[in-house]
């Protein structure tokens, strides 16, 4: 199968939190036109964050029926509920607490509570189940068909909580429990690869200059083991949306367009 690539950059983080926002609301506008609703995975992350502020302050959004928007994570820092290092916390404060979301359409990782505490295995199978019954019957996966899946790009190449070498990324379940993570808190629940390229278009969005190693490394053929964001893919689309910054190591001869 071939996986069509793009690479679109912006100048700063501020302007591709702004354009990946606007980007967003096209996307999910278009998906809820034609099927009536529409599936996003957030990403936690200091971009990834900043997109969901600048959804909120965008005249745009309002073209988002949000009543119809199915709401997913890639990962979640295994910590008590609205703990503020929660990626699921950081979103409701940037956007969610702020749109008409339906809640029983925001689907957040389970947190480290009655009745999982201590227990991020059995955590990591509730939300898998939660996709698995969420995927249409017929699917050829156990994860559905997500319009847009966002990640974020660590400086070490890690996407989600899938960290370079880490058994995490050999495994075929859709979510799993990551522990000694090297990014604080150490446990974590992930997506794995096969979840995150279930998704119609993956969209890897990243910003300065400590990542542009990583992206070089990715773009220039890395396998996924040593990179993780390498071996992300959507099904019809992937975009990497990079800052200058970010963009600046990108191995010559590949397709990309800059914005001014
Ligand atoms: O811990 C995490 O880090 C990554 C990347 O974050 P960034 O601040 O370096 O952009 C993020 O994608 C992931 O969701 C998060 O849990």
């Amino acid at each position: 199968m071939t996986h069509h690539t793009s690479i679109v950059i912006h100048h700063d983080a501020d302007a591709l939190a702004e354009a990946v926002a606007a980007r967003l609301v096209t996307k999910l506008a278009e998906a809820q036109d034609a099927r009536g609703h529409a599936s996003v995975v957030l990403t936690g992350g200091r971009v990834g964050i900043a997109t969901l502020a600048a959804l909120r302050h965008s005249p745009a959004s309002a073209a988002v029926d949000w009543s119809a928007l199915d709401i997913w994570w890639g990962d979640e820092r295994f910590l008590p509920p609205g703990d503020p290092e929660r990626n699921e916390t950081q979103a409701r404060e940037a956007l969610l607490d702020h749109v008409p979301v339906d809640p029983m359409r925001v689907h957040p990782m389970v947190a480290d509570a009655d009745p999982y505490t201590g227990d991020p295995e059995a955590a990591a199978e509730q939300y898998a189940a939660e996709l698995a019954a969420a995927t249409p019957d017929g699917d050829d996966t156990d994860v559905p068909e997500f319009d847009v899946l966002l990640l974020g790009v660590g400086p070490d190449g890690h996407v989600a909580s899938l960290f370079p070498e880490f058994p995490a990324l050999y495994d075929e379940r859709s979510v799993v429990a990551v522990h000694g993570a090297p990014k604080p808190p150490p446990t974590r629940l992930s997506l794995t690869l096969p979840a995150i390229r279930a998704a119609a278009e993956v969209w890897l969005v990243v910003a300065g200059d400590d990542k542009a190693p990583a992206v070089q490394i990715a773009l220039g053929g890395a396998g996924p083991v040593q990179i993780p964001a390498a071996g992300t893919y959507g099904r019809h689309a992937t975009l990497w949306l990079l800052d200058q910054a970010a963009a600046a190591e990108l191995p010559p001869g590949l397709n990309r367009r800059a914005t001014p």
